[in-house]
C-alpha cells in the first residue's frame, strides 16, 4: 500500500515523514523546503499489524494546478501514480488557507485522512477547532497530530492504513458552483463556511502579537539589512575564530597533528610495514583526510547555529529583507532559499531554485548559488585564515560578506549580459517565530558531520591516495626524490601558466586547485599531502608551509579563486539537470569561471600594489587579460541592448 503525504508548504510533512520512517529529510521553517519525492517504508512501531506499507513525501503545493516545478511533482504523483492513501497535512495554526487544496483533493476519488497538525501551537493559542464537525463537513476521518513529538501519529496511520484497506472511494465535496468559471472563488467560499462554523479563535486579530513586533524591527525596510549581516557575522565569526576555530585548531595541532599519526606510525612500525607503505597510508590517506576531518568541529559549531536561526524562523524574515534588493538585480526573495541552502551544501541548494516560478530568475538563481560558501569550502576558509590571518579576526566573516557582494555583483552582470525580463513577483509566507529547537539543531549537526567524515573517508581518502602516489612516482612508475620530477607536478604544470597572471607560482597551487573540482575539501587535502611530505613544519601554523607559496595577499586572492569559480563536479551535475540546457550549463561555467578568475587577479594585483606598494607576479599578463574582459563585457553587454551601454561604462 502507498500512502502519500500532501498538503501545503510548510505544514510538517516532511517533520511526520521523519517520524514515521525513521528517516532524517530536510526539514526547514520555511516553504518549499521539499523539492523532490522522497519514498520509504513505515518504521514498526506505526505499522503493528506488519502490512506492506510505503511512504511518500511530496513537495507542498497550495493548489492542485501547478506553478512552479516541484509542485507539478506533487500534481503528478498524486493525478499519475495514485496512492492508496492520501494523508493531507493541514497546518492548524492555518486552516482556513490549507483547506482549499484539502478540497481539491477530495475531488480526486483517493481516499483521504486529515493530519490536523500543528495542534500544539493551536493549542497555547487557545483556540479551538471542532474536529467532529469539521470532519463531518468534508467526508473525512480527520486526527490531530503534533508531528514534532509524534503526538497522535499512531492513531493517523492506523486510520489510514485502514482506510486503504477498505478500499471505499472518497466522497466528494460538493458545493454551489463547483464546475461554474468561477469556481476558485466558490471553493473559498465552501470552506469559508465550514471555518466559520468550525474553528473558534481566541486571539484577536487586530492585536499586534510579539511575531508582529519582531517583524517590525528584523524586517524593517532599512534595519533589516545592518541586521541580517550582523547575526551572519556574529555566527561566522563564533564559528570560524570562535568556538569552532578553537576547537579545530585543537584538533588540527593535536588530534590530527599529533596523537593519530604518531598512533599510526607506530602501530605500522610494529607490523613491520614496509616504509614506503608506511608514507602512503600516515602521509597520504591519514594527512590528507585528517587535514579535512580537523575542521570537522568548526563544520559543527557553524551547523549547528545555522539551523537554530532557520528553526526560529528568521531565515524566512531574510527572504523578505532581501527582496527589495534582489528586485534591483531580477532576482527577487525567493532566491534566498536555494542561497541558504548552498551554505550547507551547492547541491541542494541548486535543486532548490526549481521553487522559483519565473525561469529566468531560477536560471539566474542556479548560477549564483556556487558562490555561496558550502561546507566543503569551510575548510579551505579556515586553513587560510589560520594561517594568513591569524590576527585578523574580520577575515573569516567577511569572505561571507564578499560572497553576497559577488551574488549581487554577479546578478547585475548576469542581467545585463544575456537579455532577459523577470515576471516574477513574490509572496512569502512567514512562519511563526518559535524558540528554536536544540534537539532538532543537534541533529541538523550530527547529520551534517555524517555527510562529511563519509566525504573525507571515502572521496577524499580515494583522491588524496592518488595525490600521494602521483607526487611520489614518475610517469615511470618510479619513486622520485624531486617532487618536481613527479606525475602531479607535469599534471599541474599544464594548468599552472594560467595561474600565474594571478600570482600563483608552483604546479602545487594548480594540482589543488583541480583536485577541488571533484571535491573542495581536496584543496586543503592535497596541500596537506604535497606540502607535508615535503616539509617536517605544520600545515595550519601560522608562516607554515603555505607561506612559502603565498604573501597575505594572494593568500586571500587563492581562497577567492577557489571559492568562487565554477563548484565542484556533483554541484556542476545539478546545475546542469536545473538549468535544462548544455548552453546555459556552459554559459553559467563561464561565467563562474570568468567572475573567479578576474576576481583573484583584481585581488592579487591590486592588493600587491597597494599593501607592497609593488606589483605581483604576471603583472604584464593580468593587465592584458583585464583589458580583454572589459572588452569582451563591453561588446557583449552593448549587444544584448540599449540598457547595457550603462553598464558598460562603468565596467
Ligand atoms: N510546533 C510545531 N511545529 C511543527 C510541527 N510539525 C512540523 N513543525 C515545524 O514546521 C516546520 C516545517 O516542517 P517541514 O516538515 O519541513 O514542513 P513541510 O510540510 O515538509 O514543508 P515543505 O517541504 O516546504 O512543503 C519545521 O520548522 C518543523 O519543525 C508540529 O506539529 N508542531
Ligand atoms: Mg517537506
Amino acid at each position: 500500500m502507498r500512502i502519500a503525504l500532501a498538503g501545503n508548504p510548510n505544514s510538517g510533512k516532511t517533520t511526520l515523514y521523519n517520524a514515521i520512517t525513521g528517516k532524517n529529510e530536510n526539514v526547514g521553517n520555511w516553504s518549499g523546503v521539499t523539492v523532490a519525492k522522497k519514498e520509504a517504508d513505515i518504521k514498526k512501531k506505526y505499522n503493528p499489524k506488519g502490512m506492506d506499507v510505503r511512504i511518500v513525501d511530496l513537495p507542498g503545493t497550495y493548489s492542485i494546478s501547478p506553478f512552479t516545478g516541484e509542485e507539478k511533482i506533487t500534481r503528478d504523483f498524486i493525478l499519475g501514480e495514485k496512492p492508496d492513501v492520501i494523508i493531507n497535512i493541514v497546518d492548524g495554526a492555518n486552516i482556513s488557507r490549507s483547506l482549499f487544496f484539502t478540497t481539491q483533493l477530495l475531488e480526486l476519488g483517493v481516499p483521504v485522512v486529515i493530519a490536523l497538525n500543528k495542534s500544539d501551537i493551536v493549542s497555547k493559542r487557545g483556540d479551538q477547532v471542532d474536529v467532529d464537525a469539521l470532519s463531518k463537513a468534508l467526508n473525512c476521518r480527520i486526527i490531530t497530530t503534533t508531528a514534532t513529538s509524534e503526538d497522535g501519529l499512531l492513531k493517523l496511520m492506523n486510520e489510514a492504513i485502514e482506510v486503504g484497506t477498505d478500499k471505499k472511494p472518497q466522497i466528494q465535496p460538493d458545493f454551489q458552483g463547483k464546475d461554474s468559471k468561477d469556481s476558485d472563488t466558490a471553493r473559498q467560499k465552501f470552506v469559508d463556511d465550514i471555518i466559520k462554523k468550525c474553528q473558534v479563535k481566541n486571539r484577536d486579530a487586530s492585536k499586534v502579537t510579539l511575531s508582529d513586533k519582531l517583524d517590525m524591527i528584523v524586517a524593517h525596510k532599512w534595519l533589516g539589512l545592518p541586521i541580517f549581516f550582523a547575526v551572519m557575522w556574529a555566527v561566522f565569526s563564533f564559528s570560524i575564530e570562535g568556538l569552532g576555530g578553537y576547537l579545530s585548531g585543537y584538533s588540527n595541532d593535536i588530534l590530527f597533528g599529533e596523537i593519530v599519526p604518531n598512533a599510526a606510525n607506530s602501530f605500522l612500525e610494529g607490523m613491520g610495514v614496509s616504509p614506503l607503505l608506511q608514507a602512503l597510508i600516515v602521509d597520504g590517506a591519514i594527512g590528507g583526510v585528517g587535514a579535512v576531518i580537523g575542521f570537522l568541529p568548526l563544520v559543527m559549531v557553524l551547523f549547528f547555529c545555522l539551523s537554530l536561526l532557520e528553526d526560529s524562523g528568521y531565515m524566512a524574515r531574510v527572504a523578505v529583507v532581501m527582496d527589495r534588493f534582489f528586485k534591483k538585480i531580477g532576482l527577487s526573495g525567493k532566491s534566498i532559499i536555494p542561497m541558504i541552502v548552498g551554505s550547507g551544501c551547492a547541491i541542494p541548494g541548486v535543486m532548490a531554485t526549481r521553487t522559483i516560478d519565473d525561469i529566468n530568475e531560477r536560471r539566474m538563481t542556479t548560477i549564483l548559488t556556487p558562490f555561496v560558501p558550502c561546507g566543503a569550502k569551510l575548510p579551505i576558509i579556515a586553513l587560510f585564515v589560520a594561517v594568513f590571518f591569524p590576527e585578523n579576526v574580520w577575515v573569516g566573516p567577511s569572505i561571507y560578506m564578499i560572497a553576497i557582494g559577488m551574488i549581487i555583483l554577479g546578478g547585475l552582470l548576469l542581467q545585463r549580459m544575456f537579455d532577459w525580463e523577470n515576471t516574477s513577483s513574490f509572496i512569502m509566507e512567514l512562519p511563526e517565530y518559535k524558540i528554536p529547537s536544540i534537539k532538532y539543531a543537534f541533529s541538523q549537526m550530527i547529520d551534517k558531520a555524517k555527510a562529511f567524515i563519509y566525504k573525507a573517508t571515502t572521496i577524499i581518502l580515494v583522491c588524496n591516495t592518488f595525490v600521494w602516489f602521483a607526487q611520489a612516482y614518475s610517469w615511470g612508475l618510479n619513486p622520485v626524490e624531486d617532487q618536481s620530477l613527479s606525475i602531479l607536478a607535469s599534471l599541474g604544470s599544464l594548468i599552472a601558466p594560467l595561474l600565474i597572471p594571478l600570482g600563483f607560482v608552483g604546479w602545487q597551487l594548480a594540482a589543488a586547485s583541480i583536485t577541488g573540482f571533484i571535491a573542495k575539501e581536496n584543496v586543503v587535502a592535497t596541500f596537506a599531502v604535497l606540502l607535508a611530505v615535503a616539509s617536517e613544519e605544520a600545515l595550519h601554523l601560522p608562516g607554515g608551509v603555505l607561506a612559502e607559496f603565498f604573501t597575505p595577499v594572494t593568500a586571500f586572492a587563492y581562497l577567492a579563486f577557489n571559492l568562487f569559480t565554477p563548484p565542484c563536479f556533483a554541484a556542476i551535475g545539478a546545475m546542469n539537470s536545473e538549468l535544462g540546457s548544455k548552453k546555459w550549463l556552459f554559459r553559467a561555467l563561464g561565467f563562474q569561471f570568468g567572475v573567479g578568475y578576474t576576481l583573484a587577479m583584481l585581488i592579487t594585483q591590486i592588493g600587491s600594489l597597494v599593501v607592497y606598494g609593488k606589483p605581483a607576479v604576471g603583472f604584464v599578463p593580468a593587465i592584458i587579460i583585464t583589458a580583454l574582459i572589459a572588452v569582451y563585457l563591453v561588446v557583449t553587454i552593448k549587444k544584448s541592448g540599449s540598457k547595457g551601454a550603462k553598464v558598460g561604462v562603468e565596467a
